[in-house]
């Protein structure tokens, strides 16, 4: 599936780097004939599969996992105003069950709350079943009008994990709100994917929520991508779907609730941070591949060079590792260039002159060369290399990242990146800020170093005293 005709094109030609790595790196097809919608290669479901295995691993450790259904009845939808407002335009409807027209439309879910919270209902009783913690990972619909693009916008997003819990009080809830950013800042930290943490604008929030906290990153274009959301949803929910509970005095209290959700944006981020000239850059925490072996196979001493390859191959299975003993027939240069492109974090040669060293060539993804002993040794190789390519990823995007305290300041530093800027919190001064720099305004930033180097300053717009802002173009 991959054709090596014309060379990738490179990271700084984003767009056109991104739609390549998709294919040529066997990601994602997007040639399925309904816009929006995308599908899997088995090399980029595996990607996939570590990704949400590591999302699984922080969750299950106070979440209960399930599953809901898919339709919702149009009076279940239509039951929570804002929520109505923020998802009418982007909602698909069945109306038919084969030729006979349904009685009642369904709603293909955008998110789930009008499907999980009239069973809520039914299960939250007492204080005791609270705080109540699930989610599912599920597909989820929206008629994006805005430029669809395959891991980022999707009208049919494959791999929607929403959190959905409830809690006795507004406090408790606010709580696990800074849990779950905490967990999605794990996340992202196991992916390699340095982020921005920041509280949404109220115009920005999702729609029936108190407030959103958001987690972006900054692509290599420069534009942010929104990779995480968390939503203190208060009563607005409870109210209407009326999820009670009887508190201790034996009184009926609305619940409170939160929902947090994270897409498939997780892997665009993977492959778009880490991502180089030469293809993927895979962190081991989630590569299908960790560790490729090419036997350098010369002449009569063939089979003493396979036995050996074999070995060693199945000591790094022993030792849980994800490795590929390429037995292809081609030169080993075409090998390189394909587990290269594929995002392989260490390459491992062997041959005659190799085994009678007793060494094996090791070669990280950065082209970093060294002889190591045995097998034994590439489980810390593999971590150094998860730590190198954090750390150059952190690096990349501190260097997006620029303090501006004039308008002009900040209209260069969206062109690369995002700005921090002073804002008085007045939503006509965001929207100048927005217009003039035709940016957007991510919000005040949370758990970062950036906002407080302007702490106090004067807003760029009106010269009232402000506080740090994060401003950028996003997706
Ligand atoms: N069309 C889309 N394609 C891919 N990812 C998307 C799309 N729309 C939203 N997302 C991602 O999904 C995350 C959660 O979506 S959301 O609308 O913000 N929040 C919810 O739906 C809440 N119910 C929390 S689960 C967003 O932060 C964003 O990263
Ligand atoms: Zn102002």
């Amino acid at each position: 599936m991959e054709d090596k005709t014309d060379a990738l094109p490179p990271v700084s030609d984003f767009s056109a780097w991104y739609n390549e790595i998709l294919r040529r790196a066997e990601i994602m097809d997007v040639r399925y004939p309904v816009k929006g919608l995308y599908v899997w290669y088995p090399f980029g479901f595996s990607i996939r599969k570590h990704t949400y295995n590591m999302l699984r691993s922080l969750l299950d450790a106070d979440h209960q996992e399930t599953i809901f259904p898919l339709l919702i009845p149009d009076h279940e939808f239509m039951k929570e105003a804002e929520h109505i407002k923020g998802f009418e335009e982007e909602v698909y409807w069945v109306t038919h069950g084969g030729l006979s027209e349904l009685d009642v439309k369904l709603a293909l879910r955008p998110t789930s709350e009008t499907a999980i919270y009239p069973m809520y209902a039914l299960w939250v009783r007492s204080h005791a079943d609270l705080p109540l913690k699930l989610y599912q990972i599920v597909n989820t619909f929206r008629y994006e009008t805005k430029h669809t693009r395959p891991l980022i916008r999707l009208r049919e997003i494959t791999s929607f994990k929403e959190a959905h819990t409830v809690h006795c009080t507004w406090d408790e809830a606010a709580g696990q709100v800074e849990e779950a950013i905490r967990l999605y800042s794990q996340f992202y930290h196991s992916l390699g994917v340095p982020i921005l943490v920041s509280k949404r604008p109220d115009w920005d929030k999702f729609p029936g929520a108190d407030y959103t906290i958001a987690v972006d990153t900054i692509m290599p274009d420069g534009k942010t991508l929104q990779i995480g959301t968390a939503h203190h949803l208060g009563t607005h929910f409870s109210k209407t779907f009326n999820i009670t509970y009887e508190d201790l005095a034996g009184e009926q209290q609305l619940a409170y609730q939160t929902c947090y959700g994270i897409s498939e944006r997780c892997i665009a981020s993977v492959i778009s941070v880490h991502g180089d000239d030469t293809g993927l850059v895979l962190p081991p925490s989630v590569a299908p591949v960790q560790v490729v072996i090419i036997p350098i196979i010369i002449g009569k001493r063939k089979d003493e060079v396979l036995a050996a390859a074999e070995t060693l191959c199945s000591e790094l299975k022993g030792l849980g590792i994800r490795v590929e003993l390429d037995l292809r027939d081609m030169r080993p240069g075409a090998k390189y260039y394909h587990w290269e492109l594929h995002g392989v974090p260490l390459r491992l040669e062997l041959g005659p002159r190799d085994i009678d060293s007793g060494t094996i060539v090791a070669v990280d993804r950065f082209k970093q060369k060294q002889q190591i002993g045995s097998a034994a040794e590439v489980p810390a190789l593999l971590e150094e290399i998860q730590k190198a390519i954090t750390e150059r990823a952190e690096a990349s995007m501190e260097g997006k990242i620029a303090i501006c305290t004039t308008i002009e300041e900040i209209r260069t530093a969206v062109e690369s990146g995002v700005a921090v800027a002073s804002w008085c919190g007045e939503r006509d001064c965001a929207d100048r800020i927005e217009a003039e720099t035709d940016a957007s305004l991510l919000g005040r930033e949370l758990r970062g170093k950036h906002a407080e180097k302007v702490n106090g300053n004067s807003c760029v717009i009106c010269g009232r005293e402000g506080k740090g802002a994060l401003i950028g173009r996003s997706y």
